[in-house]
Parts: C-alpha cells; sequence; structure tokens
C-alpha cells in the first residue's frame, strides 16, 4: 500500500516526539503524565533526564513543537498508512483511573464504555487501557535511545531474524490449492505490521534508567461501532526487585492471562456467507486484529457446498490451534463433521479449537461463544478467549447413520421452527424476517407436526432444570477460576469417548421415558439446543451450558392459542419463554423423534435434514472452542 502524501517518509521523524508516561496497574495500563509540547508542561519527567536520548527527542523548541502531536503521532502515521483512519474516533469518552475495566466490559459495542480517550489527541492522564484490549507490546528502542543516522533499528541489539521469521509466520505459504494464504492478493499486508517486524529492539529485556521504558504497545481501539488495532508509545514506569525484570513479557502474561498467545489459525471464509459480504467483513473487520495480535493465518475459502467438511478432513492437524470460520454457522458445523470423518479424530479435537468470526446470516456460536455478532469484537474474543471444551450431539437416521452419524453443535428442530428456517429459503431477500414471518405464519395456522418421542431425561421438571442449571454453571466457575490460578488442567479426549451409548439399531433403550401423546400428535415445536442463542434476539435455551452433558428441549402444543403463543414468542428475545406453563423445558441426554408426517424436514444447525426417524445423544466434551471468559454469554436463567 503507498503511503498517501501527507505522511511522514521518515521513520527518523518519528523519533522527534514526546511520550506518555505510564505505569502498570491491576487492571491495565494507567497514563500517569500526558504527552506535551512544553517542557514546563511534561509533567514528571525529571530534569535530569529531561531531554536525554533516551526519551527520543532532543530538547530545542522547535522540536518540542513538532512533538506537540503527542504520543498519538504514531497512532495517526499507523491508521494513515493502513487507512485505519481515526478521525471519526470516539476519542471524547474516557474512562478515569479506579473506574477501569475488566475483559467481561471490553466487547460492549457501547461507544459509551469506552475505556480510554484523548483530548486533542492526547491520552488523559489516570486513563487505564486494560489488559484485556491489549494485543501486543515490544520495546520500541533499547535505552541507549535512537542513533543519529535515523535508523532505529541500528541502534539496538539485532532482531531482524526473529522478526524476519515471524512476518514468514504470517504469510505460511500451502501446497493445498483450497487453502489461499495470507501473503496473496486477498490479504492486505498491513504496513503496521511490516514497520513492527522490522524494530530492532523487539523483546528484549531493556533495563531503563530509572526503571522507565519506552515501550510500544498494539491495542483493540473502539471506532464506531467496531475496534480496530492502534498503537501507542509509552514511556513505563517499571521497578522490580528481578535483575531479569522484564516490562514487556509482564504486559504480555498480563494481556494473555489464561490464553494462548500467537495462534496458529486456519481461516475458513464462506465467499457466499453473509450475503456474500463474508470476506469482506473477515478483511476489513478480523484480519488486522488478528494480525496486530501476531496470530499466524492461513485462509481457506470455500468453493462449493460441504467444501469446509473436506477441508476439516484434509487439514494439517500439526499445523495449526485454531479453526476459525469466517461464515455463519454452516461452516463450523461442517468443520466438525470433517474433524469427525478423520481416523485420528480424538488428536484433531484435542489439537483445535474451533472458533466462528460471525460473517454470515446465522451467527448463534459468536453470539453464545464471543458474547457479540460483531466481527471486530469476536475476533478479539477469538484472541483472548479461553479454551474450553463443549458437549456435541451425535445424530443418527436410517439413510446415512451406518456410513457416519452427523455431529451437531447448535440445534436440531422438527415442526415450526424448522419449516420456517429451511422452507422459506425462497424468500431469503427479506432477511431475518423472513424466518419469523414463516414462525408466525405457521403458528396462526396452528400447524400440527405429529411424531413419537422418547426421552432420556437429565432433569424433567422446570425445578429441576433450574436446580442443575445452577449446580453445573457453579461446577463450571470452580474449573475456570481453576485455570486461572494454573496452568489448565489435562483434559484430553480418547477414540472411546466417541462411542455412542445408544446406537441407532438397538432401539429405544428401557429407561427412556414417551412423551404424553396427546402432547406429539398436536405438536408445533420440538427443538433441542446445545446453546443459548439461536440467533442474535432468540435466546432460544436461557439454560444451555458448554459442558454439562445434557442438551435442553423446548416443546409446544400447537393447539395452544394464538393469544398465548404471541406472548410466548414475544418473550423469546429474553428467554423467559421457558418458563410459560404452556411450554415443556426439560434438560436430556438423548432422545429419539419418529415423525408422522409424509412431507416436512428436519433442520438440523441450520442445515435440512432427511424427514425420518431421527435419534440423538450428547457427546460430552468432545470439541474445544474459544469461550470468552470460559463461559457461554450470561442468560441471567438463574435470575428467571
Ligand atoms: N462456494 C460455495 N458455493 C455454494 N455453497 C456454499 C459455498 N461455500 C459454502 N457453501 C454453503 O453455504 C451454506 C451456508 O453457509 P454459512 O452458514 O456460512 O452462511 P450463512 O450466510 O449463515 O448462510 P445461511 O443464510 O444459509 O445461514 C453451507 O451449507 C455451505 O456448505
Amino acid at each position: 500500500m503507498d503511503l498517501p502524501p501527507s505522511a511522514p517518509q521518515s521513520l527518523s521523524s518519528i523519533k522527534e516526539r514526546s511520550y506518555n508516561r505510564a505505569t502498570l496497574t491491576d487492571d491495565g495500563i494507567m497514563i500517569t503524565s500526558q504527552a506535551s509540547a512544553n517542557p514546563s508542561n511534561s509533567g514528571s519527567v525529571s530534569n535530569s533526564n529531561r531531554g536525554s536520548g533516551f526519551y527520543g527527542y532532543n530538547n530545542s523548541t522547535s522540536s518540542l513543537q513538532s512533538a506537540a502531536s503527542s504520543c498519538f503521532e504514531t497512532t495517526s502515521l499507523i491508521s494513515c498508512v493502513t487507512c485505519l483512519s481515526d478521525t471519526n474516533s470516539t476519542d471524547h469518552h474516557h474512562r478515569q483511573h479506579g473506574d477501569s475495566d475488566d475483559t467481561s466490559g471490553l466487547l460492549s459495542q457501547d461507544p459509551d464504555d469506552i475505556p480510554y480517550s484523548s483530548v486533542n489527541r492526547q491520552l488523559l492522564v489516570n486513563t487505564v487501557i486494560p489488559y484485556g484490549r491489549i494485543l501486543y507490546a515490544k520495546y520500541l528502542e533499547n535505552p541507549n535511545g535512537y542513533t543519529d543516522n535515523g535508523n532505529e533499528a541500528s541502534s539496538s541489539k539485532a532482531t531482524n531474524g526473529a522478526n524476519a521469521h515471524d512476518s514468514e509466520t504470517n504469510v505460511v505459504a500451502d501446497a493445498s490449492p483450497a487453502l489461499k494464504t495470507a501473503s496473496s492478493d486477498d490479504t492486505i499486508k498491513e504496513p503496521f505490521l511490516q514497520d513492527e517486524n522490522n524494530d530492532g529492539g523487539e523483546n528484549q529485556a531493556a533495563t531503563g534508567r530509572d526503571g522507565y521504558q519506552l515501550v510500544e504497545i498494539t491495542f483493540a481501539k473502539p471506532r464506531r461501532h467496531d475496534l480496530v488495532p492502534k498503537r501507542l508509545t509509552l514511556l513505563i514506569n517499571f521497578f522490580s526487585s528481578s535483575p531479569d525484570a522484564d516490562v514487556v513479557e509482564e504486559i504480555l502474561a498480563r494481556s494473555y492471562k489464561n490464553t494462548k498467545r500467537n495462534r496458529s489459525v486456519l481461516v475458513i471464509i464462506n465467499p457466499h456467507g453473509g450475503k456474500g459480504k463474508a470476506k469482506k467483513l473477515f478483511m476489513s473487520k478480523c484480519q488486522p486484529i488478528l494480525l496486530a495480535s501476531r496470530c499466524s493465518l492461513d485462509i481457506a475459502y470455500t468453493k462449493y457446498a460441504c467444501h469446509a467438511v473436506d477441508i476439516a478432513r484434509q487439514v494439517d492437524v500439526d499445523k495449526y490451534d485454531t479453526i476459525a470460520c469466517a461464515s455463519g454457522d454452516g461452516i463450523p458445523y461442517e468443520v466438525m463433521n470433517g474433524l469427525y470423518q478423520r481416523a485420528d479424530r480424538a488428536k484433531a479435537f484435542n489439537k483445535l479449537a474451533i472458533t466462528q468470526l460471525p460473517c454470515g446470516s446465522g451467527n448463534a456460536m459468536s453470539v453464545s461463544c464471543h458474547w457479540t455478532s460483531n466481527p471486530s469484537y469476536a475476533t478479539l474474543s477469538l484472541v483472548k478467549g479461553v479454551e474450553s471444551r463443549i458437549d456435541l450431539m451425535c445424530c443418527s437416521q436410517p439413510s446415512y447413520y451406518e456410513s457416519s452419524p452427523r455431529l451437531s453443535f447448535l440445534s436440531q428442530t422438527y415442526g415450526v421452527i424448522a419449516e420456517s428456517d429451511i422452507n422459506t429459503e425462497f424468500i431469503r431477500w427479506l432477511g431475518p424476517a423472513r424466518f419469523e414471518l414463516g414462525v408466525a405464519f405457521n403458528v396462526l395456522q396452528r400447524k400440527k407436526y405429529p411424531c413419537d418421542v422418547w426421552l432420556k431425561y437429565a432433569a424433567k421438571s422446570k425445578n429441576e432444570v433450574k436446580t442443575h442449571y445452577l449446580e453445573h454453571k457453579k461446577k463450571a466457575e470452580e474449573t475456570v477460576s481453576d485455570v486461572n490460578s494454573t496452568v489448565a488442567p489435562e483434559d484430553e479426549i480418547t477414540d472411546a469417548d466417541f462411542v455412542l451409548k445408544y446406537p441407532y439399531d438397538k432401539g429405544v433403550p428401557e429407561d427412556w421415558e414417551k412423551l404424553d401423546s396427546s402432547v406429539t400428535d398436536n405438536l408445533g415445536i420440538f427443538y433441542t439446543g446445545k446453546m443459548p442463542y439461536m440467533a442474535a434476539d432468540a435466546k432460544f435455551f436461557p439454560a444451555a451450558l458448554p459442558n454439562d452433558g445434557t442438551m435442553d428441549l423446548v416443546v409446544t402444543d400447537a393447539r395452544t392459542s394464538v393469544t398465548r403463543m404471541a406472548p410466548i414468542l414475544l418473550a423469546l428475545d429474553k428467554g423467559t419463554h421457558v418458563l410459560q406453563p404452556e411450554v415443556i423445558h426439560c434438560k436430556i441426554v438423548a432422545y429419539k423423534l419418529i415423525p408422522k408426517l409424509h412431507s416436512s424436514l428436519f433442520s438440523v444447525d441450520g442445515e435440512k435434514f432427511p424427514l425420518e426417524p431421527l435419534q440423538v445423544e450428547v457427546l460430552p466434551r468432545i470439541c474445544k472452542t474459544l469461550l470468552r471468559n470460559g463461559c457461554y454469554v450470561d442468560t441471567e436463567f438463574d435470575s428467571m
């Protein structure tokens, strides 16, 4: 990408600048004094240090005036050359020290919730940049300062080899024709990353004079509705009794607590996803954050329906730790099934975390796991997420179970919802409204979907569901806090974990209970789910938990009056529909449904499945994914 004419052309111009001073707090990096053009206003910069090469500026008035453009000079330069212009940024928002945030509040899309700010492009004193937002940190220079020839790199210990390697790993080539690498035309190589790769002082344990060290951080900064990576140069006050103290390592350790740094990601983009916008969304909203976080990326584009199954079947499991589906919910479904069909499936599910970057029309996985349907915020959640095990559901029907059952991570449905989801494809142009219209139409008609259903209960009554939920949620929270304090426990699965307890051909076990036929003869909705949200505004399964070994079931009776059904459906956004007396809500570990209709269908994770008997059981903890803060988005079910 060419530099715009107005952009500074030489790195030597950058050295004439002032920096914000900062210190590390428990929550983030706190600005302790503002950058200033006027030496008399330069806060706590001591006389003995002022003007030293260490600060990167000399003490001539003109230089200091040129430095008046503040610590954001770097940022604005970078913004300029990477088209990440900050012009309309929400810099006026700020959060004072003591009002700092943890990661739980960081992914909010509310611009009022921005935890740092600047006035006249300068960060306010006491602003805290939370660790949850920090993507990367490095030493900008060694403590001896820049040399006079304007060559930054030459003033530092040579680490360019490591950075060249870095740059190579960012653009891994792959022989597979299905895979397009991040160095292809489709990838905008961010100049700020190249700049970083050329830096000479990266990750050196510099020991600064008086404990001050010049560090550059890259952080995710809110801009309009999104997050964009920005850089900021800070003079950090870091005192430590240890001779090996390394402030950059300390910042990175705090910023990536309980998470893996430098993920190796295979991104699968469905170019048709999200009405054809998936690729553009990924490139503009997700890729900059992944690259700024020093993840290495390979990109694969799906070229035909079910291509992601083939990609996952063939992927080099040793090469990646993450598969990120820049798509709707269809591609993660295909990836899980592709991995399931591999001979080394236990290894594949142990090695790879499957996650979604919400670039499709249905993004239930991202809403549930990353707590957002915004691609840039979901990417931050990917980068910072806690690797967690989730249960999957294994589906068997006569036409395919012998060759290979199908995995489902989200839901299976029969009746009103299935028909509204799949049979309204012809009115796709209506967008999400098509689904709601379909449901409304079928509910108004009070259409019945007779069937027989057998259930293996884990919690039958609504009270039992609540008790189960509270117990398992508490257990999950304890596990997450264990992970927080120690290294994640070894939690590997083996081939034995894939063996079905209730194979289809063995019939219905005796301890399964048949659902009352007065309900199943008049069935309206049959819907099972493993994640809380089925769409951004449909909290269909508020009691769903990642790995409690159960799926949630919601059943309605088509004879329920329209005046009762309307408020039930309208309560979907709050999730309180499950509390209504007309709604059956239970937790089950397995079920069998035999349809009694000749023309209808099942929808499994949004895919059309044949109208045949369907038997499903939970496969506990089979899949690894990334959960923000180690849990599903809070549904507030415990307080319902
Ligand atoms: N190149 C392609 N051509 C045709 N179909 C494709 C292609 N790539 C992927 N698909 C199919 O598109 C389907 C939907 O994918 P995905 O969930 O990512 O998108 P989406 O925007 O959420 O779509 P939907 O609106 O159907 O939910 C999947 O079944 C997948 O097999």
